[in-house]
């Protein structure tokens, strides 16, 4: 099986070609960006010198899906909505990391994304790779729209809650931080090593775009959640994200049981780890690992409920859900290409 990524000077793409390079049944084929033709990859990441011998190619649409079997779209929102119509055509199946085919409702991104939506059929055709609650309908999907890195942690931590109607969905919470990796190589302005270094801001308050994407799957899950309040923070750390989740019950429950629920729901799935009882995950947990790793605790004197849920961004959060649903969209094993271990200390 044969893959390309577009945007694989980002961050984004660099992380595919870290996982794509030593996958067993996908070979990396060919790289792109908007910006540099022949160059050596190696000259903006010297890190993957005898590692990644490919060259970033000018983006040739006829050229990719002649030649390859997957495209992984690592580009800012907005472009993949162009790109993604064109790319699938000749069998060729779309990964796209970007925003732009999440929100059903076309409106939605327009409001939150404040730029021009694509048409409703290729919204319709996109498939939500939330892949642990999305699994069977990703199977079949040729154009797979990757989560974003905060609606992965907030939905993978309030899932068994929500679908259990375990709380009280009218006054939900999602404290949120990320390390600045997230805002991509195309660092956003406030992003700089002064302001950023031993400091910590939030942003985008109550206007981000995550907010609809969760707030979607939510409702879909369970149409009595109210409106959420989601806020973001930047952390000075290169990568992670961690979400502190408050919910009030809508019946009583112990920690124990709780933590019961949680552990058989997500038993058998591998890349979701149910933290032992009274433990809570640290973003070194899951630092270059697939992993989503929640731990939650019930506070009886306020009766609500705290879920703390961590991944990595550029794992989890972009590439390595990118990987797992590709896995699945080519009938690999899920975690094939997927064995790399938490980083630590
Ligand atoms: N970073 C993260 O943790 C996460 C990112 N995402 C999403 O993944 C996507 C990529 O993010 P990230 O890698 O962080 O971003 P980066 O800014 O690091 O990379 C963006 C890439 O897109 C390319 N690009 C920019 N403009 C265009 C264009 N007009 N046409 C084609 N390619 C273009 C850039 O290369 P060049 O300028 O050379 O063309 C670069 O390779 C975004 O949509 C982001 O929202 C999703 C989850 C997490
Ligand atoms: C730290 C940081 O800046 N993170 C980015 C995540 C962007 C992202 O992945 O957004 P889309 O995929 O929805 O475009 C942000 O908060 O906007």
């Amino acid at each position: 099986m044969k893959a390309a990524v577009i945007g694989a000077s980002g961050y984004g793409g660099v992380e595919l070609i870290r996982l794509l390079s030593r996958h067993p049944e996908i070979s990396l084929h060919s790289i792109y960006s908007s910006s540099k033709d022949q160059v050596p990859v190696t000259n903006e990441y010297p890190h993957l010198h005898s590692i990644c011998t490919l060259n970033l190619e000018k983006i040739d649409v006829e050229k990719i899906i002649n030649e390859v079997d997957m495209v992984f779209l690592a580009v800012p929102s907005g472009v993949s909505k162009e790109l993604s119509p064109q790319l699938l055509k000749n069998n060729t199946k779309v990964i796209d990391l970007s925003g732009d085919l999440r929100l059903k409702n076309p409106e939605d991104y327009k409001t939150w994304y404040k730029k021009a939506p694509i048409e409703q059929t290729w919204l319709d055709k996109a498939v939500y790779g939330l892949t642990e609650w999305n699994r069977e309908t990703i199977k079949n999907a040729t154009l797979l729209s990757n989560p974003g890195c905060y609606p992965t942690a907030a939905l993978l931590g309030l899932a068994p809650v929500v679908q259990e109607k375990i709380i009280d969905g009218n006054h939900l919470i999602i404290d949120a931080k990320s390390g600045v990796s997230g805002a991509g190589r195309g660092l956003s302005t406030n992003i700089h090593f002064a302001e950023m270094y031993n400091n910590f801001n939030i942003y985008k308050v109550n206007q981000h775009q995550h907010i609809p994407e969760i707030q979607q799957q939510l409702v879909e899950w369970d149409q009595h959640i109210g409106p959420i309040t989601f806020s973001a923070h930047l952390l000075p750390i290169t990568r992670g994200i961690m979400t502190t989740i408050y919910a009030p019950l809508a019946r009583p429950m112990t920690t124990k049981e709780l933590h019961e629920l949680y552990q058989s729901i997500y038993e058998k799935e591998y890349f979701v780890r149910v933290r032992s009882l009274g433990e809570f995950p640290s973003l070194k947990d899951v630092a270059g690992a697939n992993f989503c790793d929640i731990g939650i605790d019930v506070d009886e004197r306020t009766n609500r409920v705290t879920i703390v849920s961590t991944i990595d961004n550029l794992m989890k959060g972009a590439a390595g859900q990118a990987i797992q649903n590709a896995n699945l969209m080519f009938g690999i094993d899920e975690t094939c290409g997927l064995d790399s271990f938490p980083i630590y200390p």
